[in-house]
């Protein structure tokens, strides 16, 4: 009589990966990469705190898909950052894990390859190795936190993390978000519901106790101390963009009803520019006047900008793919982020250090 095989019945196969203590000995985060995202979370926090008058800016492709590209991308944006300075702090959007709605590439780190090879390990060496490239350019980046393992692997070169609008509401993202090193905003859901978020920030707080891996890569009992720097991020969702002043006024309400801090980010992209991304400049110029007439909560935006701008379809041929263009949400180009980032500090330059933030 054959044996009844009732485990795994949906499970091809297994791999074990290198423990985070590996990949990081292998891809150390040097002293000067280190004080840039040290130095970036710190900067945050501060906004977040009201001790810095300055916003900050996660500005970057939907998606990286080829680090050559990225850095190309990094080191324009880095001569951008040091000229804003005063007024806005800039920090590069790299986004390595996506969530899809159904189904698609999920990312460098899934399947670096863009081509259903998913060498998720390699993935991992990748998305560290540029991580550590761009903080080396001294550029502070943020990223998706996505997979609830992958932290481990990453998180000690991110100066600030999202939890994206398919997430927020489960609890596994709460709980890991309460242990996360860098602040973390919470978007709000995509059927444009806050209380998802507000749900998010009242738990991720908090600490936790949940299952996840050590630095050694064994499964563990992973004790928190939760996150005083959640907040929430505005994105818009089915019935419409949240990014008016109204919205933000309702969005004021349910934090100071919480005990929250009032600080809000808003995401120019997503349903705030029905993924239209030539509208994310519409969208900071309104977050721009509500400053101007009195705004206190707006302390960060999020920007999703490319080379050049659009997306494009993974081809087949990848030899054919277009230079700087996403292959997941459309993006604006490189001249139109310059010139919306100008505008904006030009704007808020004499603005922002009298605006009194009541957090
Ligand atoms: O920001 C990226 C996308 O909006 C998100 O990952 C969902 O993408 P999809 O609806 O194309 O799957
Ligand atoms: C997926 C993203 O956003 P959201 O979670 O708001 O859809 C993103 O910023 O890449």
């Amino acid at each position: 009589m054959s044996e009844t095989v009732i485990e795994n019945l949906n499970v091809e196969a297994q791999e074990v990966l290198i423990t985070p203590a590996k990949l990081k000995a292998a891809l150390p985060l040097s002293d000067t990469a280190k004080a840039v995202v040290a130095a970036g979370r710190d900067t945050v926090r501060d906004i977040l705190d009201g001790k810095d008058h300055r916003m900050f800016i996660v500005v970057g492709p939907c998606s990286i898909h080829d680090v050559e590209l990225a850095k190309d991308y990094a080191g324009r944006l880095k001569k951008l950052a040091d000229e804003l300075s005063d007024t806005l702090v800039i920090i590069m959007r790299v986004y390595f894990e996506k969530p899809r709605t159904t189904v698609g590439w999920k990312g460098l780190i899934n399947d670096p390859y863009l081509n259903d090879t998913f060498k998720i390990e390699e993935g991992l060496h990748i998305g560290r190795k540029l991580l550590l490239d761009i903080s080396e350019m001294g550029l502070p980046t943020s990223t998706e936190a996505l997979d609830p393992i992958s932290p481990q692997y990453l998180q000690d070169c991110i100066s600030w993390s999202a939890i994206g609008a398919r997430t927020t509401e489960s609890q596994t993202h709460r709980e890991m978000a309460s242990g996360l090193s860098s602040a973390v905003g919470f978007k709000n859901g995509t059927d444009g519901g806050l209380d998802v978020a507000m749900n998010a920030i009242g738990s991720a707080v908090k600490p936790h106790r949940f299952l996840g891996i050590n630095n050694e890569g064994q499964v563990s009992v992973i004790h928190t101390r939760g996150n005083r720097y959640a907040h929430v991020v505005l994105r818009g969702g089915s019935a419409g963009p949240n990014y008016d002043s109204v919205h933000i006024k309702l969005c004021e309400r349910a934090l100071e009803k919480a005990n929250y801090p009032k600080n809000i980010m808003v995401d120019c992209s997503h349903a705030n520019s029905d993924k239209k991304p030539e509208l994310q400049p519409l969208v900071m110029e309104d977050v721009t006047n509500q400053i101007l007439e009195g705004n206190t909560s707006i302390v960060g935006l999020m920007i999703e900008s490319n080379i050049n701008p659009g997306n494009q379809k993974i081809p087949a041929d990848l030899s054919t793919l277009e230079y700087g263009v996403s292959v997941t949400d459309g993006c604006i180009g490189w001249e139109d982020t310059e010139a919306a980032l100008r505008d904006m500090r030009d704007k808020l330059r004499d603005v922002l250090p009298k605006r009194k933030r009541l957090v």
